[in-house]
């Protein structure tokens, strides 16, 4: 029941647009948390989505990758192995820098490509999930910020088993990210995802509360709707001036 007039109040206060930032760590639980938003309508931006179609093979992303990092870490079907990337940028801060500085204007491109879409299609809220959102200094963007935080040991062990690698290739992971703790301090919320599935959904219910409250003026601003009742009075204003 709960469920049903949060998702309503999404629907129903419409033609708004607040861009809701999610972020944490690796395995922090980013994805879990995006899905339970999906799961009430509210679109998200995922920008390792995005960060993995900018390097499909001959994209321009895929091109500066190549040759800053050589035909070696092609696959045979000439796509980038990515678990390769992964063992070389992760072990090496001066090549995930050039990693990030190569894909970074894709990347930024391609998060703005998909919110002005959900703009244009009249999304009201949307979430975006942005694991680098400090670090590339794109939390200007939202608000608010939602931060999922685990405590050390369960992120370790998490990583480990989703991806199954080694603790230390799973630590050098979590070490190449700013830490959690001091992304919990920049956050407006805060999901702790260390313990079970049902505890983070309670916290998740209160987020979404939160989240799906009637929008500010200024984010009525930044809608579709808000855009356009700000073109038509310009028209408006003109013809009226003209006609004095
Ligand atoms: C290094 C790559 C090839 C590894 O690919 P892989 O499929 O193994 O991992 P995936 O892309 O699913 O990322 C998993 C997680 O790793 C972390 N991560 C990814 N890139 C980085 C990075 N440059 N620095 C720190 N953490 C990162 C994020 O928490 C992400 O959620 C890939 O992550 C990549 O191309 N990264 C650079 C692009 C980027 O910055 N992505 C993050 C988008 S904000
Ligand atoms: N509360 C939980 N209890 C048990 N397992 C969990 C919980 N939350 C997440 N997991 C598991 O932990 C792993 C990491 O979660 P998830 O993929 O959501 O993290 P993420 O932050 O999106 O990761 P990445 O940064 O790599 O994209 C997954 O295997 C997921 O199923």
């Amino acid at each position: 029941m709960f469920e049903k007039i949060q998702a309503d109040n999404v629907f129903r206060s419409g033609l708004k647009m607040r861009m809701v930032g999610l972020t944490g760590g690796i395995a922090s639980g980013k994805s879990t948390i995006s899905n339970l938003f999906k799961s009430y309508g509210i679109p998200v931006v995922d920008a390792d989505i995005v960060a993995r179609d900018v390097v499909r093979k001959g994209s321009g992303g895929w091109k500066k990758v190549v040759a800053a990092f050589g035909e070696d870490i092609l696959q045979d079907d000439g796509e980038i192995d990515r678990a390769q990337l992964g063992q070389i940028v992760f072990s090496d801060p001066s090549k995930r820098q050039l990693l990030n500085r190569l894909l970074a204007p894709f990347i930024s491109y391609g998060i703005f490509w998909e919110i002005v879409k959900l703009w244009i299609k009249g999304s009201e809220v949307i979430v975006l999930d942005i694991p680098l959102l400090f670090e590339a200094k794109m939390d200007h963007l939202a608000k608010p910020i939602i931060v999922v935080w685990v405590d050390p040991e369960t992120q370790l062990q998490r990583l480990m088993a989703r991806d199954g690698i080694s603790e230390e290739q799973a630590r050098s992971r979590i070490n190449a990210q700013t830490p959690l703790d001091w992304k919990r301090t920049k956050a407006d919320m805060v999901i702790d995802n260390s313990g079970t599935l049902d505890e983070t959904r309670e916290q998740f219910q209160k987020v979404l509360a939160q989240v799906t409250r009637p929008l500010s003026w200024w984010e009525f601003g930044r809608s579709r709707k808000g855009a356009l009742c700000f073109l038509v009075s310009v028209i408006v204003g003109v013809i009226v001036f003209r006609n004095m």
